[in-house]
């Protein structure tokens, strides 16, 4: 009996379960998506992404986002390459519009990697930055946001679609991030929880980033979070407002615009195309 086809994908190591439910609606439960996501009991992955056909007239397709625990958030930045990726080839088109809950997203194949496939630049749409917005709990200059734990303080807050927290630290690996990272991201202060970056400048317009991400945790990488964090340092008077940020397998270029948008450059990857068994999704 045929299962349901998937991609195994990766951007920078954030890797994704891609199914296509566009042809035919998926009934993917909580319990499924934690079951697919799970590294021992399912194929395994940082983030469960599903297409569906779009409900905007000038988008591609529509990209929900799960995490492993089952919640379901608004952005992905390195989803998005991965997705755009896959529609441009279906359109065989050089851009693609990626609709997510948070919005429309524009993305452009902008030249290819070493493995062949395409560097995608996606516009992750308007940076939100008033506290209403992040969102956090009290009214404060999110620049400088009064909450912390241990050597991790005084954070930026950011909204990329999802919430973000930067803190910037001088010696990322001193941080012990799988400690302070689960307090944080459940810190009251973060009504919605928040995915917490920590970041080092180790350069002009150069920072390394590690995100803690909000119902995945520790990821190898963090489109969104890479967004936040470009942004912050340039806030921060860190960086300029065009920031590499460098994680374990490769570079993001992240450019905070001058409308107010922030986009985000990189590679993706494709690991194999596999098949969900029936039992996953029973
Ligand atoms: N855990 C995040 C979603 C995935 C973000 C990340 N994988 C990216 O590339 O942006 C959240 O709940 O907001």
């Amino acid at each position: 009996m045929a299962g349901t086809p998937f991609l195994k994908m990766h951007g920078l190591g954030n890797d994704f379960v891609v199914l296509d439910a566009r042809g035919h609606a998926l009934d993917l439960t909580v319990p499924r998506r934690r079951a697919i996501a799970d590294r021992r009991l399912g194929v395994g992955c940082d983030q469960l992404i599903v297409l569906e056909p779009p409900t905007e007239g000038e988008a591609d397709v529509f990209m929900r986002i799960y995490n492993p625990d089952g919640s379901e958030a608004q952005a992905c930045g390195n989803a998005t390459r991965c997705v755009a990726s896959v529609v441009m080839d279906e359109l065989k088109a050089e851009e693609a519009t990626i609709q997510t809950i948070a919005g429309l997203l524009e993305s452009q194949k902008v030249g290819r990697g070493a493995n062949g496939l395409p560097v995608i630049s996606v516009d992750m749409g308007l940076v939100r930055m008033d506290w209403r917005e992040i969102p956090v709990a009290m009214a404060c200059d999110t620049n400088h946001m009064p909450v912390g734990l241990g050597p991790l303080q005084d954070p930026v807050g950011t909204n990329v679609g999802n919430p973000h927290a930067t803190f910037f630290v001088d010696d990322l690996t001193s941080i012990p991030i799988t400690e302070l990272g689960p307090k944080l991201e459940h810190d009251p202060f973060f009504p919605e929880r928040v995915n917490v970056g920590v970041a080092q400048v180790i350069g002009e317009n150069k920072v390394r980033l590690s995100v803690w991400e909000r119902g995945a945790g520790l990821t190898l990488a963090c489109g969104s979070g890479a967004c936040a964090a470009g942004v912050a340092a340039a806030r921060r008077g860190l960086t300029g407002r065009k920031v590499d940020v460098v994680v374990e397998h490769g570079t993001l270029t992240i450019e905070w615009l001058r409308d107010d948008h922030v986009s985000m450059t990189g590679g993706i990857s494709l690991a194999y195309r596999g098949e969900l068994d029936r039992s996953l999704l029973s």
